[in-house]
């Protein structure tokens, strides 16, 4: 009886053995990565030791191309230049699909631009890139309107009266006024309940990523539907939104006969009513919200936080922040009016820019891409249906492209006589097929606000402070920890 059992035992500890080892031998086709364990892969290994540096440590142990295994779903984290562009632009076809997790699927339905696939992203994107051009980008119609909303901000910094004050919401509206208007045609006052509403679901958005309850919907979502908690409040907080959206959408119907399109939704509903025969066309009121709301969650909190970091930068790099003045003065003398163009005529203010996006880089690595096909990369297999994460962020910082990679230090995008230069490496945008939609936009605002305003102030530390700290708050997104400035008028532009 006893020999029975023993065979038994011994037979159950076998199979125990060989289900442990079977994704370790399996894992030898597959990019080298963290240990993979029975059930719940190595996904351990992103919860121990996070920290924003955690993707770039793990390609330190394990290569520019490596393995997470979330359970038995494979996601590849691509690192550094070469790794990144390989991926991105080499093969910009074979990975030009985003993973759609239990959490998106709620959250988008798949439409839009951002999460979409196939046709749909096709037609979507198209249909945004050449909007966004007829609506004014690259020409003056939406620098005037950047401008407006910087000239807004100089006012509120300057009601602040030189006290420290706290920069990060006025900057948040004003960039997200800026897709309003874009979107909508108008922009709301700073004070609308609607408006702020927004703002707040916005940033929900991003900070619920990464979080517990993300982490345990993504595993469980059947089981969370039932459950009450932050996930529930945000998905009826993104359901407001979109009925808000839905609002915007109703009032253009209205007017929409009575003039010319003049903004997003005009030329959106102007393309459905054009393709209302065509049996292949995604166009319609779904996918519209849906585009409206990329267009936000992609286009205001990532600027804002660029700016965020600007501020904080300049007043802890108060030797940078007085060339920059000191180029203005020389190149724009006292006039006020400036346009995009300009950056030609500045190129230690445009160097300081760059350097601000690749430095501190807004997001923690970029957006995921999904791979469409078995790929065979640097001698790995990457199956079809894995998960990719192009590390943007070990591009901006990869010690083989960059002189002084952990330094702030504009010199990396002059040459010996001064001169702007372009940088192979600067891809806070991403790049290949799914490259940023909004890259020129965000590229106008961050001039355009930035050179409006230290043209208007000086910015200084509060009295009794030494240095704002630079450590982060992690999450989809990378935030500097809430600061207080003091903005002094400049008697030139006072
Ligand atoms: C500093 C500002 C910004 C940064 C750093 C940034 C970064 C990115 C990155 C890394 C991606 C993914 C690209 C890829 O997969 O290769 C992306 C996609 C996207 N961005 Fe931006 N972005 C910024 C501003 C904007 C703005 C102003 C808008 C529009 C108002 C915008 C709209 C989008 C959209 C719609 C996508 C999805 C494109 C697609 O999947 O086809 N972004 N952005």
């Amino acid at each position: 009886m006893l020999g029975i059992q023993a065979i038994f035992i011994a037979a159950l500890m076998c199979l125990l053995i060989l289900h442990f080892l079977k994704p370790l031998w399996s894992s030898t086709i597959y990019p080298p990565g963290p240990l993979r364990l029975p059930f719940i892969g190595s996904i351990w290994r992103l919860a121990y030791k996070r920290s924003q540096d955690l993707l770039i440590k793990l390609a330190e142990q394990y290569g520019n191309i490596y393995i997470i295994w979330m359970g038995s779903t494979p996601l590849v984290v691509l690192s550094g230049y070469e790794a990144v562009t390989e991926g991105l632009i080499n093969r910009s076809e074979d990975f030009a699909e985003r993973p759609m997790s239990p959490c998106l699927k709620v959250l988008t339905k798949e439409k839009g631009i951002i999460c979409s696939k196939g046709n749909t992203w096709q037609q979507q994107r198209k249909f945004g890139l050449i909007t966004m051009r007829k609506l004014g980008l690259g020409n003056k119609v939406m620098e005037n309107q950047i401008q407006e909303e910087a000239d807004q901000l100089v006012e509120n910094f300057a009601g602040a009266k030189k006290q420290p004050f706290d920069p990060y919401l006025y900057i948040r509206k004003s960039i997200s006024n800026v897709v309003c208007a874009m979107a909508f045609g108008h922009r709301f006052s700073v004070e609308d309940k609607e408006f702020l509403m927004m703002i707040e679901v916005l940033d929900n958005c991003m900070r619920f990523s990464g979080t517990f309850f993300n982490f345990l919907y993504e595993i469980f979502p059947k089981l969370m539907d039932r459950l009450p908690g932050p996930h529930k409040k945000l998905f009826a907080q993104v359901e407001d939104i979109q009925l808000f959206v839905k609002k915007e959408i109703e009032k253009h119907k209205e007017y929409q006969a009575m003039h010319d399109p003049q903004d997003f939704i005009d030329f959106y509903l102007l393309r459905i009513e054009k393709s209302k025969n065509d049996p292949k066309s995604t166009y319609n009121e779904e996918n519209l919200v849906q585009c409206i709301f990329d267009l936000f969650i992609g286009g205001s909190e990532t600027t804002t936080i660029a700016l965020q970091w600007a501020l904080l930068l300049m007043v802890n790099h108060p030797d940078i922040q007085e060339k920059v003045h000191k180029e203005m003065e020389d190149v724009l003398g006292s006039s006020l009016s400036f346009n995009y163009e300009d950056q030609k005529r500045l190129p230690y203010t445009n160097a300081v820019i760059h350097e601000i996006l690749r430095s501190h880089y807004v997001l923690f690595c970029g957006v995921n891409r999904q791979s469409v096909k078995d790929v065979n990369m640097f001698g790995f297999l990457i199956p079809k249906g894995a998960s990719i994460i192009p590390d943007l962020r070990s591009v901006l910082l990869d010690p083989k492209q960059w002189e002084k990679p952990r330094e702030f230090h504009p010199n990396h995008f002059l040459d010996k006589d001064g001169r702007f230069v372009e940088r192979e490496a600067f891809l806070p945008f991403g790049a290949g097929a799914r490259v940023c939609l909004g890259k020129q936009l965000a590229k106008i605002e961050l001039f355009i606000f930035f050179t409006t305003l230290l043209r208007a102030f000086t910015f200084q530390l509060p009295e009794g402070v030494k240095k704002l700290s630079e450590d982060v708050i992690l999450g989809a997104s990378v935030h500097p920890y809430p600061y207080k400035i003091c903005a002094v008028p400049c008697n030139s532009a006072s």
